[in-house]
């Protein structure tokens, strides 16, 4: 295996053209290896010889993407030539259960032209008895806020992740609207479903919060985590992914002693799935959850590697899309395979996002009485008796 290592011609940082195409021939030769099924270990060791082969700490040579690339594929062709579905491949033997989709329904920040500086409002469906009917909830949801948002003269077109991009008064004014949209489908908020933010905070720091395209003007992580403890009041949320930015460790510290015993706390881009950092992450109990991103790390491998730290931990973890995505549908898998009963991937529109809620409903009906739906945050003390009444609009 270290002979792919070998073929760097002196410089670690270089490679010759010919040490480049011997170490694909003995990646290729490792994969026939995955395909017939006589080497358990050869998705990690084919990853390791695609890190090795890149040398920078950052995937900078190769690039993730295309290093994920190969390491993806050798898991689908070694699932396929074990006769298997690819979740079950991946799962190894353990447990598998569907997860709780996370969709994306009104999009701002750097996903959409809206006039919201928080970048993903999402819907989770958690009191739904199967996947099959969280799909369900979400869509009838996601139609609801479209007739909300054209009966109230906003635009009804859709950002980056499928959700709608309206020009709101303010980010609060996303939460209430999704509640009246959950209502008015006929669901109850906190209950059948809740809501979880992405305010990606990193997209509106500069050394405060600058609220600037909501007219909510800047604020200190004190006061930042001030308006969220104040939302988490008022509407049914049990989520918060990067509600700072990502080098604010202290203030991640602060949210999660404040706020954590009550709701998901969720860091992405303070840990880019970096087990290194998730690890300073769990010393320093700045979070309670990681968003993990398989083409943030690079490999199937290192990515399972950072799920084992945070199961150890005790961490929840949402396997989750990109906002610039392809219609592949492995993450649906992963998910399924890695037990952690929660993917983001979208609101239920446009193909790149759909194509994982179909897999996963495809994966449901396979597993049949054997498919696991339930909801992973059920020990957190849900907002529900402080939602407006049911019915109410
Ligand atoms: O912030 C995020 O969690 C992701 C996906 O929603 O967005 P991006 O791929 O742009 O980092």
């Amino acid at each position: 295996m270290n002979e792919a290592v070998e073929q760097r011609d002196g410089d670690p940082n270089r490679f010759s053209g010919k040490g480049v195409l011997r170490a694909i021939e003995h990646i290729e030769t490792e994969i026939a290896h995955a395909v017939v099924g006589r080497d358990a270990c050869a998705q990690i060791e084919i990853d390791s010889v695609l890190v090795d082969l890149d040398g920078t700490p950052n995937k900078a040579r190769l690039g993730a993407n295309s290093i994920l690339g190969v390491s993806m594929a050798v898991a689908c062709a070694a699932a396929a030539a074990a006769g298997k579905p690819l979740y079950a491949y991946l799962a190894a033997g353990r447990p598998v259960r569907l997860p709780v989709p996370m969709m994306n329904v009104l999009n701002g920040g750097r996903h959409a032209d809206s006039s919201l500086d928080f970048q993903e409002f999402m819907i989770m469906p958690v009191g739904a008895p199967s996947f099959r009917e969280a799909m369900r909830y979400a869509a009838e949801t996601f139609h609801a806020l479209r007739a909300l948002l054209a009966a109230d003269g906003h635009t009804t077109a859709v950002g980056d992740e499928g959700g709608f991009a309206p020009k709101l008064a303010n980010n609060e004014a996303a939460c209430e609207l999704i509640v009246r949209a959950i209502e008015r489908a006929g669901y109850h908020p906190g209950e059948d479903i809740c809501i979880a933010l992405d305010p990606a905070a990193t997209s509106f720091h500069d050394g405060n919060y600058n609220l600037e395209r909501s007219g909510q003007g800047r604020k200190n992580s004190k006061e930042l985590i001030e308006l969220y403890e104040s939302w988490v009041s008022k509407y049914p949320i049990v989520s918060i992914e990067d509600g700072l930015a990502e080098d604010d460790w202290s203030g991640f510290r602060r949210m999660t002693a404040e706020l954590g015993e009550g709701i998901q706390i969720v860091g992405d881009d303070i840990y880019v799935t970096n087990i290194d950092f998730i690890r300073r992450g769990i010393d320093e109990k700045c979070s309670n959850a990681a968003l993990i991103k398989l083409n943030q790390i690079g490999t199937v491998s290192e990515t399972i590697d950072a799920i084992e730290f945070c199961r150890s931990a005790g961490w929840r973890y949402i396997i989750s899309h990109r906002s610039g995505e392809t219609e592949d549908s492995f993450i649906a898998d992963f998910a399924v395979a890695m037990d952690g009963g929660q993917i983001k991937t979208g609101a239920p529109c446009r193909g790149e996002r759909t194509a994982k809620y179909n897999r996963l409903l495809e994966i449901e009906h396979q597993l049949g009485a054997d498919a696991i739906f339930d909801n992973p945050l059920k020990e957190l003390p849900f907002s529900s008796t402080l939602c407006a009444p049911h019915g109410s609009q």
